[in-house]
């Protein structure tokens, strides 16, 4: 089914599998637009999770079975607000598969499968490739000898921030644009030494706003509008929809400083995927822009 190079024509029988689907035929709103979908991949957790890498933080030992009630909790949290969740397939041989949002990016109908800069990461693109063509995207790939972990992409609008740092390679901010500038973004390249991801460091808020927490930061320069935020994981969020902002347990000051400023933050305690340095945003892949 899946020819790599090549855009996918998915039949319509296949976009109609909704086995894993939670949440179908809610409404779609997002703040005061309509937007044509409002579906999110999840991927459970796998029983090796404890196994996960870790790169900037102490090895902590992971509870994996208050891990899976953590992530239970996170993808209602998606569901009460209106999101379709949609289950990749399990990738239990792979620790890290639950962190799902570094093995795509998504812009417009666009799914480019991601090369993590960890090799013991690649794997966890397959059941990937198959989800989001089932979904009716388009599908690219980033290809060696670039690397790119989604968690390195920050969209503001059609400005794509790229983190180039441990995981993401220069090759694989060059083809990021190379997929991405046809399609109407602008792709900005952004230096990433001292956490993981990009977005471990930076999330932007619903007007565009980008939050992070300065010691994690190489250059806030970079980002036209910037608000700095008292806690690390403060400075991730998911947007959830209007004002509403799921935001991790562990940054109350953060939320207490969102909160007054007109937001409403919506708190998950993801403290298990905490400790392999894991956060909100990770823990899913939004799909905003499909028609289908
Ligand atoms: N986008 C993300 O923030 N992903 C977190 C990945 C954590 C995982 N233990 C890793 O090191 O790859």
């Amino acid at each position: 089914m899946l020819l790599r190079g090549f855009v996918l024509v998915v039949p319509r029988c296949m976009m109609a599998d909704r086995r894993r689907v939670r949440g179908a035929g809610r409404a779609t709103r997002f703040g005061d637009l309509d937007v044509p979908s409002k579906k999110a991949l999840i991927r459970r957790p796998s029983p090796r999770l404890a196994e996960g890498l870790v790169t900037h933080v102490e090895r902590e030992k992971v509870d994996v079975e208050l891990a899976l009630r953590q992530w239970e909790a996170y993808a209602e949290a998606l569901r009460t607000h209106g999101w379709e969740t949609v289950e990749v397939d399990p990738a239990d041989d792979c620790p890290d598969s639950v962190f799902v949002e570094d093995t795509v990016v998504m812009y417009k109908n666009v799914a480019l499968i991601a090369r993590s800069g960890a090799e013991s990461r690649r794997d966890e693109t397959l059941g990937v490739e198959e989800a989001v063509a089932r979904l009716g995207c388009s599908v690219n790939w980033i290809w060696e000898p670039g690397t790119l972990d989604g968690g390195d992409v920050l969209k503001v609008g059609d400005t794509i921030h790229v983190g180039r740092g441990g995981r993401t390679n220069a090759v694989g901010v060059q083809q990021v644009r190379a997929a991405f500038e046809p399609l109407g973004a602008r792709v900005v390249a952004v230096p990433v030494s001292k956490v993981l991801h990009l977005k471990s460091a930076v999330t932007a808020l619903p007007d565009g706003t980008v939050i992070g927490h300065i010691p994690h930061l190489d250059r806030p320069s970079l980002f036209p509008r910037f608000l700095s935020v008292p806690e690390e994981s403060g400075s991730h969020v998911v947007l959830l929809g209007g004002p509403r902002l799921l935001m991790a347990a562990s940054a109350p000051k953060t939320a207490e400083l969102l909160a007054d400023l007109g937001h409403e933050p919506v708190v998950v305690d993801i403290g298990e995927f905490e400790k392999l340095e894991g956060c909100v945003t990770c823990l899913s892949v939004r799909l905003r822009d499909l028609y289908v």
